[in-house]
């Protein structure tokens, strides 16, 4: 099920009409993460049910608003809660977001999510800037661009081998670094499933192998849909969790220890997001 170039329009229009902020910059919150949004000034909040053709935030620890707002003076609109195939959408319900937020004026999207932690040096509370993706409901034929392509979006076959903006990249990293954040700052690929069950053993053993460092069930279908209407992209994973590799193990996956663990690096993750939009503004690196 796609939405037209018409609905995705009239969803936007309905937004700039009730509000004078025009964002260049878009945010989504991951699981536990929405405290980002709380960061925004002079808000404009609308609740995801009150906007037309928006789906419903279903999952615990994903509050399911829209707010509008300046971002040390920078205009920003940020989800506070993201949809996840898991949750019964289509993908390109769960993915309408990214394009509204193309047709509110956005041209930069930061995406963040908790994900576990796959590559054995990390640890639980360690930030990974993602340089790439492995999309594997993609592998299976479950892309969010899959049906009639408008081109006024983008063109039919995207380029993805660009997708991770590398200044932006690099930014984050100075700023992690200058924060003093260099300890538990990491880059890495982020493997996305469909979910919701939490990955095997040997599942984990295999993602391992085939080059991921971290795995989770969103952002990756938000960041095609970004890039092939020509938005930046910067993403950050929270390692909420390590991965269970081994069959001794006694830990269980499990979302209270993904949002306890966003609770506790909330404050950085907030800090390093506020601080790189003020440096995208300071060091003017717009198209
Ligand atoms: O990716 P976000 O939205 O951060 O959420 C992550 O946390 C949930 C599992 O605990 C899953 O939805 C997974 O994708
Ligand atoms: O271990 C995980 N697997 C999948 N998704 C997740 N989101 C947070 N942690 C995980």
């Amino acid at each position: 099920m796609s939405y037209t170039y018409e609905e995705c329009k009239a969803t936007a229009d309905w937004l700039m009409a009730q509000t004078d902020i025009r964002p260049r910059i878009g945010i989504v919150c991951g699981s536990g993460l929405g405290g980002l949004a709380n960061l925004l000034k002079d808000q404009v909040v609308f609740n995801y049910r009150d906007i037309p053709n928006f789906p419903q935030s279903t999952v615990h620890g994903h509050a399911g608003r829209l707010v509008f707002g300046t971002l040390k003076g920078r205009p920003c609109v940020c989800m506070q809660g993201r949809f996840h195939l898991y949750e019964g959408y289509p993908i390109q319900k769960i993915t309408l977001p990214i394009r509204i937020f193309k047709l509110l004026g956005v041209d930069t999207v930061i995406l963040t999510n908790a994900a576990g932690g796959l590559n054995q040096d990390f640890k639980v509370g360690d930030i990974m800037i993602m340089k790439d993706h492995i999309n594997m409901p993609g592998f299976a034929g479950n892309n969010p661009l899959s049906g009639p392509n408008d081109e006024r979006f983008g063109t039919r076959f995207p380029c993805m081998s660009d997708a991770y903006d590398r200044e932006l990249q690099q930014l984050a990293m100075e700023v992690g670094q200058e924060l003093g954040y260099g300890d538990f700052l990491r880059e890495g690929v982020y493997c996305v499933l469909s979910g919701p069950s939490f990955e095997t053993i040997a599942e984990c053993r295999m993602l391992h192998r085939l080059g991921a460092d971290a795995v989770g069930m969103s952002t990756v279908h938000e960041v095609i849909v970004a890039r092939h209407c020509g938005m930046r992209v910067f993403a950050l994973s929270l390692i909420t969790n390590q991965a269970v590799m081994d069959y001794d193990s006694e830990e269980k996956a499990n979302h209270e220890e993904v949002l306890q663990t966003g609770k506790q690096r909330s404050e950085q993750l907030e800090r390093l997001v506020s601080t790189l939009v003020t440096r995208i503004e300071h060091n003017n690196i717009y198209a």
